[in-house]
């Protein structure tokens, strides 16, 4: 880099969006990754795909209104995930990756080994990115973890954008968020986190941001949302001390382009903003969808992107009020800019695309992602040119809001009323002690029952089947007929395997909140609203638009076939109601607490009904639980209160008999076991397998006095753990738990997995399961022998 003078701070564009859906509007991204994948495609024409998808997202957003060479436009493109995207670029390659990956620049395939493992290195940790439903990959740092520049995609992309008329500008993650949301490698010392290296990254950021400005970008966007949170055991004043340090160094980069840090999710905190300013940065994002205004930020000189439009939601909303947040901001002196609150990749791509399966008046109230950009054009064109040059769209956005406030459906007195009789008598049940105790008689299950969580593998020919029927070229008896049949075979490969609680296995599942919203009315599901889960992994959020209510049952014709075909119990399988919220687009017109129940009391029905059809094990899936966990501390309580209590007006309306089981996956749960005790579940299966079994430890140091199933197979990778690797596991979970609580399960459903490695895994847990029984019995023996020196050991043994 021969040029060393410190680029000064250019004008800030007056609307932009935090980034852009990343999967291409027909999911052209996923289709071409796993074409890769399955090797029918060579890198190129990856490559290939992926250009074509990053055009598209300039042109979109050009066509929404948005200048080509103000930076007004991001460069965010992803191919598996932006955190890793960061990894790569700064070099940090876990040291146990050494072996396979060393030579740079790294490239596409060294992500895809981090990202996906093989058979003699397991994939990085997946965990939710902030509250959403994405999911990145954890970096793992250690004190030797080697930095160096080793990617420039980005700086590429940025060049690619000039050669085709647009002056992009580069998205990538911060160095204080990269560090906050890595964890330390496994074997360090105790007192080691990643942030200590802040100091040897920030030189490797130096590097990148002069590659950026020699690629011509004016600006960059430094994501920070890290400095919202405070669930990431992190204090605020580290926190801010760390950006502090950073962005005085960064900001001080010979070469750079100006610098726009980000942040989104929650309020960033005073002294954060406080942090980002004193260090020079040019101009400061924050949210105020979800946050508020820093304190600070009215009297400040740095301009203020605001982030009013909502990122993380579809509701075409107050676009007035929206405006009304900029104007206040612009009364007090403040240079202002519009922004979405988020990146729009947690939104589907356009509503262009709606036009089957959303309503004329359903689609009037949302936004997708070329929406709110146009939104974020006219609050521009607001900013710019005043109130009165935008009157006629902010006039028509409240004339939708006015229409959805009062449209039919939106409220139904009879929900409210019914939500409004819950008593706590309907969250209790009777204690534990005499649940078990009737359950234990009447299941007559072995100690260490195995299980799985639900789905068997979704193969090409269920989705086919599916496809087919949604586009009536089967009919719904051929396709029942098709379900049946997948059922009959998912039980008897069950049976085969030897495990004790069966499961139907899913197939009529397209999603297994997707499905649920299918089947209640309140719910619209799109055409092709889909949305980046991880990797290649796509979800279609349903949109819940009003009082949720159930019409008919909606699973119990699947359990009870299922039953009708084993005398060994069959779990009935629903999602819970914090899951379906989670994982759906949330009506904002009330708090999530009444919609919450409006599920919950719909679900209460479903439980009772499969109880009814002779069903003895009902599984409500809670795996989101932890991920609506709120940023910001003093909100835990409020939310922890409604989500239990939601969990148990669905499940506390059954017979003693009846046992409840709840599945938690996909998040860090330590912090949150007070709360799953609240559940009050008769059996907890919980993601385990990867962190080996450290979820166990938090349960045993809580007493956690009810039946557990620490997963012992990572379902997320396709390896297949032998019986020694999961005796082992098993092994550790019986020193925390009592045997007689312990179940035997993988980590999560296996709708991802194949039937070669799932046959396999599950006959290798329940042979470790046997071996583990039979060491347990043993045991017993010998202790009966020495308690009671004259009882034989067979009839100790026995009993
Ligand atoms: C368990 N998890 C889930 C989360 N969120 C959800 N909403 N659901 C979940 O299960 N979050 C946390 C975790 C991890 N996240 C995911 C997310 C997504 C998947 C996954 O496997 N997604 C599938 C799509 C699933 C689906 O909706 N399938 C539909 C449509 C299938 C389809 O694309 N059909 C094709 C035609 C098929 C063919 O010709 O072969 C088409 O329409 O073009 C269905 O089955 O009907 C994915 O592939 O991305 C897993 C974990
Ligand atoms: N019952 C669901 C839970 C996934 S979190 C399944 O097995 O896929
Ligand atoms: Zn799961």
């Amino acid at each position: 880099m021969t040029n060393i003078t410190n680029t000064p701070a250019q004008h800030f564009p007056t609307g932009t969006v935090l980034g852009y859906p990343r999967i291409g509007r027909n999911r052209e991204l996923k289709r071409a990754l796993e074409q890769y994948w399955r090797g029918d495609s060579s890198l190129d024409a990856l490559e290939a795909v992926h250009a074509e998808v990053r055009q598209a997202r300039r042109n979109a957003l050009a066509d929404a209104g948005f200048a080509r060479d103000d930076a007004s436009i991001p460069e965010d493109a992803s191919t598996y995930d932006h955190v890793l995207d960061t990894l790569l670029a700064v070099g940090a390659v876990p040291e146990r990756f050494a072996d396979a990956i060393g030579e740079e620049p790294l490239t596409l395939d060294d992500a895809f080994l981090l990202a996906r493992g093989d058979a003699t290195h397991p994939a990085l940790e997946m965990t939710k990115w902030f509250d959403t439903n994405y999911h990145y990959l954890v970096p793992e740092i250690s004190p030797s973890t080697p930095f160096r520049y080793a990617n420039r995609d980005r700086a590429r992309q940025v060049t690619e954008a000039g050669a085709a008329g647009f002056n992009t500008r580069p998205t990538i993650v911060g160095p204080v968020t990269f560090l906050a949301l890595a964890k330390a490698a496994d074997g360090v010392p105790a007192d080691f986190a990643p942030l200590q290296r802040l100091d040897d990254l920030l030189p490797v950021y130096v590097e990148w941001l002069a590659d950026l400005a020699e690629a011509g970008a004016q600006w960059v966007q430094l994501d920070e949302s890290a400095l919202v949170s405070q669930v990431l055991g992190i204090d605020e004043r580290t926190l801010s001390d760390a950006a502090l340090h950073a962005y005085s160094v960064l900001s001080n980069a010979p070469q750079r382009p100006a610098l726009f840090v980000s942040t989104a999710y929650a309020t960033l905190p005073d002294t954060a903003f406080n942090a980002l300013e004193l260090a020079g940065v040019d101009a400061i994002g924050f949210d105020l969808v979800r946050g508020s205004v820093p304190a600070p930020a009215r009297a400040s000189n740095v301009p203020l992107v605001a982030g009013v439009i909502d990122g993380h939601n579809i509701w075409r909303g107050d676009l007035d009020a929206a405006f009304a947040k900029l104007e206040s901001l612009q009364q007090s002196g403040a240079n202002v800019h519009a922004s979405t609150s988020t990146s729009l990749f947690h939104v589907p791509h356009t509503l262009a695309d709606e036009t089957e399966a959303l309503s004329p008046q359903l689609r009037s109230w949302l936004a997708f992602a070329d929406e709110k950009a146009r939104q974020i054009a006219t609050l521009a064109a607001g900013l710019a040119q005043g109130r009165d040059a935008i009157a006629a769209e902010l006039d028509a956005a409240t004339t939708a809001l006015e229409d959805r406030r009062s449209a039919d459906g939106v409220h139904l007195p009879s929900v409210a009323e019914r939500v409004a009789q819950v008593t706590d008598a309907d969250l209790q049940r009777e204690p534990f002690a005499v649940r078990e105790a009737a359950q234990s008689a009447s299941l007559n299950l072995p100690v260490l029952p195995t299980t799985t969580i639900g789905s068997f593998p979704q193969t090409p020919t269920i989705r086919r089947a599916r496809r087919d029927f949604v586009r009536g070229d089967i009919d719904r008896a051929a396709y029942e007929e098709f379900l049946r049949d997948e059922v009959r075979e998912v039980i008897t490969l069950q049976h085969n395997i030897g495990l004790d609680v069966l499961v139907h296995g899913e197939p009529e599942r397209n999603d297994m909140v997707q499905y649920f919203a299918e089947n209640l009315e309140g719910f619209a599901t799109t055409a092709n609203g889909w949305v980046q889960s991880y990797g290649s992994r796509c979800t279609r959020p349903s949109i819940l638009w009003g009082d949720v209510e159930r019409t008919a049952p909606i699973t119990v014709p699947w359990s009870q076939y299922a039953q009708s075909l084993s005398d060994a119990p069959v779990k009935g399988m629903l999602t819970g109601p914090v899951t379906i919220l989670a994982w759906s687009f949330v009506r904002d017109d009330q708090p999530l607490e009444q919609t919450a129940n409006q599920v919950a009391l719909a679900l209460r029905d479903e439980v009772r009904d499969l109880e009814a059809a002779g069903i003895r094990i009902i599984q409500v899936d809670e795996p989101a639980l932890r991920e609506l966990l709120p940023l910001e501390r003093d909100r835990h309580d409020d939310y922890l209160r409604w989500s239990v209590n939601a969990f148990r007006l669905a499940t506390a309306g059954v017979a003693i008999e009846t046992q409840i089981h709840t599945h938690l996956c996909y998040s860090e749960f330590g912090e949150i076991i007070a709360a799953i005790d609240g559940l009050d579940a008769d059996v907890t299966s919980i993601e385990a397998a990867r962190s080996r079994m450290e979820v166990i430890e938090d349960l045993a140091d809580h007493d956690y006095p009810r039946g557990v199933g620490p997963g012992v197979w990572d379902i997320h990778s396709p390896r297949v753990p032998d019986s020694a690797e999961i005796a082992g596991l098993l092994e550790a979970a019986t020193d925390l738990i009592p045997a007689n609580r312990l179940w035997v399960n993988p980590d999560c459903g296996l709708k991802t997995r194949g039937y070669e490695e799932t046959t396999a895994s599950l006959q290798h847990l329940v042979a470790a399961t046997l071996a583990a029984r039979e060491a347990l019995q043993q045991a017993a023996a010998r202790d009966a022998a020495q308690t009671v020196p004259d009882a034989a050991p067979a009839v100790a043994a026995g009993a």
